[in-house]
């Protein structure tokens, strides 16, 4: 379970400030796929990043009962020097996973062949958003942050690949996904919120809350 509760986040801009929430409260249970609709530039990333604990809100609690995960694309905790291999070596062993599953099955998901025993600092970003969504899935969350969607990668096996693995993933796991897109929120959320100047509303199911999305982005 994952809960906000009378949260509030602003950004001073110089000018004014921005307000990204105003006392929000809700709650995600195990179980229950929850999907924010938000415009470009209303706070979508910098609520995931709350909700992993990456930035901390002005006012509020947010409570975690359960393992959340970094946000999808997320890339704070890899070394740009070291390959992805030991990378993913030296992140298993921080979690107190075993080092081999983890390299194995990063290897076999990002699909990087011998690009998997380079830095890191030599990848294309394609390449990046591969191993840091396998490095992911493979570490075992209950609530997975995901911050636009998936990587849309142009390699048609991997997306094929990554689709697959994290469909049986939230077999047992649970999706938070942000995206200003209600097409991407499909696939994954159950029910959801909008976010339109500071507020969040929340909706049991997808298609309410999209009505109130069509109207306040078109109307
Ligand atoms: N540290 C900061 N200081 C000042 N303003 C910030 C800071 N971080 C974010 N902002 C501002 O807050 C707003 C929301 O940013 P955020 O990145 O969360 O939005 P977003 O919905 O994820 O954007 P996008 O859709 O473009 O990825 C933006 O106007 C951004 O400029």
């Amino acid at each position: 379970m994952i809960e906000f509760k009378n949260v509030s986040k602003s950004f001073w801009t110089g000018k004014q400030r921005k307000v990204i929430l105003d006392q929000a409260s809700f709650r995600v249970e195990l179980g229950q796929s929850f999907g924010i609709l938000a415009p470009n530039g209303s706070g979508k990333t910098t609520i995931i990043n709350m909700m992993a604990g990456l930035e901390k809100p002005d006012e509020g609690e947010i409570r975690r009962t359960s393992r959340v995960s970094f946000p999808l694309g997320f890339m704070g905790g890899v070394v740009s020097k070291l390959s992805a291999k030991e990378n993913a070596r030296y992140i298993a062993q921080l979690y107190g996973l075993d080092p081999d599953y983890i390299e194995a099955y990063t290897r076999w998901l990002c699909g990087l062949e011998e690009y998997y025993d380079f830095p890191l600092g030599t990848y294309s970003a394609g390449m990046r958003a591969r191993f840091s969504f396998s490095l992911l899935l493979a570490l075992d969350f209950d609530i997975y942050l995901i911050d636009e969607g998936m990587p849309q990668t142009t390699d048609a096996e991997f997306n094929r690949k990554a689709g697959d693995a994290l469909r049986e993933r939230l077999e047992s796991a649970t999706v938070i996904i942000v995206s200003h897109q209600a097409k991407t929120l499909e696939k994954f959320a159950s029910s959801a919120g909008v976010l339109r100047d500071g507020q969040l509303y929340i909706f049991d199911t997808l298609e309410e809350a999209k009505q109130l999305y069509d109207y306040s982005t078109q109307g």
